[in-house]
């Protein structure tokens, strides 16, 4: 069933168009990510279906549900929004954060879920603390209780992991991942984290030029991108020069463009037909990234990787080999 759907969706602030025909969904017990560069327009989605801005063209339903109804934009109880920053009230405990929206349940039926969310949160110890005296974490997690007390349906997730350091941010990715999936929420992720979409989401729309360029799963992206644009946002790619790839034989029309992932570029110092300079060497942990340039093609910039530097070590060339079926052809532009 789908969970949230955004159809014909459009919104400029003044004369400035900022999205154009926006499509997609959500299908209960989905994460979809919207990835996109700052600005293009990721937290504006999010907040129009929140009914946070109301001041678009276009339909958004939430389980079947129009938030337009008889030309008034309704605001849907079934949301949960997790802000970038938590938006937890400073003047409150822990437990009064997360009781905060069940004003409408009796006291017994409030402790109970109260309860449980402390203990699922793994925040009993600390349901009296004030916000300040939390960590990152402890206060991220107290932004998701405080959100799933009201029993939401769709959940929001505004760069949510953006404030944890990377070994927390890890563990809260999978941690959310789970608990999404268990409680058959339809998601929504906004981030501008290449590697936080891939590995979090069902589904990813990469926003380009006000439009959605991509829809699909991370792996139909991620092995077969339409365009440059999305194959540049999810890898680390190198555009081949045309007159190398004739020397592939392959032939590409002028709309497109030949590219391979840098780690795909075997670099070696046996020689081969491609000759590279070598101009900067970047040690990366378990590998190392060269700068290099083809002498032969204009001394065409590329990064590669290698490895081990052990057989170019104090070498200023190296030779490259590229397999036809690791080259693949985008469009330069949607
Ligand atoms: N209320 C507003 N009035 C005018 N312009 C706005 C308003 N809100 C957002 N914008 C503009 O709309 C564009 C999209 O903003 P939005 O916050 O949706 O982008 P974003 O993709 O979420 O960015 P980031 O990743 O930096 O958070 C930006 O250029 C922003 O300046």
């Amino acid at each position: 069933m789908i969970g949230v759907s955004v159809k014909n969706f459009s919104v400029a602030f003044g004369n400035t168009k900022i999205l154009e025909n926006i499509n997609f969904d959500v299908k209960q017990g989905e994460i979809v990510t919207i990835l996109g560069p700052s600005g293009c327009g990721k937290s504006t989605i999010l907040r129009s279906i929140a009914s946070l801005h109301e001041d678009y063209d276009g339909d958004i339903f939430i389980n079947d549900h129009c938030l337009i109804n008889n030309g008034k934009k309704e605001c849907h109880k079934d949301i949960g929004y997790i802000f970038q920053d938590y938006a937890l009230f400073p003047h409150l405990n822990v437990k009064q954060n997360i009781e905060f929206a069940l004003y409408n349940l009796k006291s017994n039926q409030k402790q109970k879920r109260v309860d449980k969310l402390l203990k699922q949160f793994d925040l009993v110890e600390h349901r009296n603390k004030q916000i300040h005296e939390l960590s990152g974490g402890q206060q991220q997690r107290v932004s998701i209780a405080r959100v799933l007390a009201y029993e939401p349906k769709v959940l929001l997730l505004d760069e949510p992991f953006s404030n944890l350091d990377t070994i927390l941010r890890n563990k809260t990715k999978i941690w959310l991942k789970k608990l999404i999936k268990e409680l058959n929420l339809s998601a929504i992720l906004v981030t501008h984290d290449q590697k936080e979409a891939l590995s979090m989401s069902d589904r990813i729309a990469i926003i380009n030029n006000k439009r959605v360029e991509q829809f699909g799963t991370p792996q139909e992206l991620y092995t077969k991108p339409k365009s440059l644009y999305v194959a540049n946002f999810l890898n680390k790619i190198n555009v081949l020069p045309n007159l190398l790839l004739e020397s592939l034989n392959i032939k590409i029309s002028s709309e497109n463009v030949g590219i391979i992932p840098i780690g795909k570029v075997e670099v070696s110092n046996a020689i081969s037909t491609i000759k590279a300079a070598i101009l900067d060497v970047s040690f990366c942990g378990d590998y190392y990234e060269l700068n290099i340039s083809l002498k032969e093609y204009e001394n065409m910039e590329m990064t590669v990787q290698v490895k081990s530097m052990q057989a170019l070590e104090n070498k200023k060339e190296c030779y490259l080999n590229l397999n036809n079926e690791d080259i693949k052809i985008v469009r330069k532009n949607i």
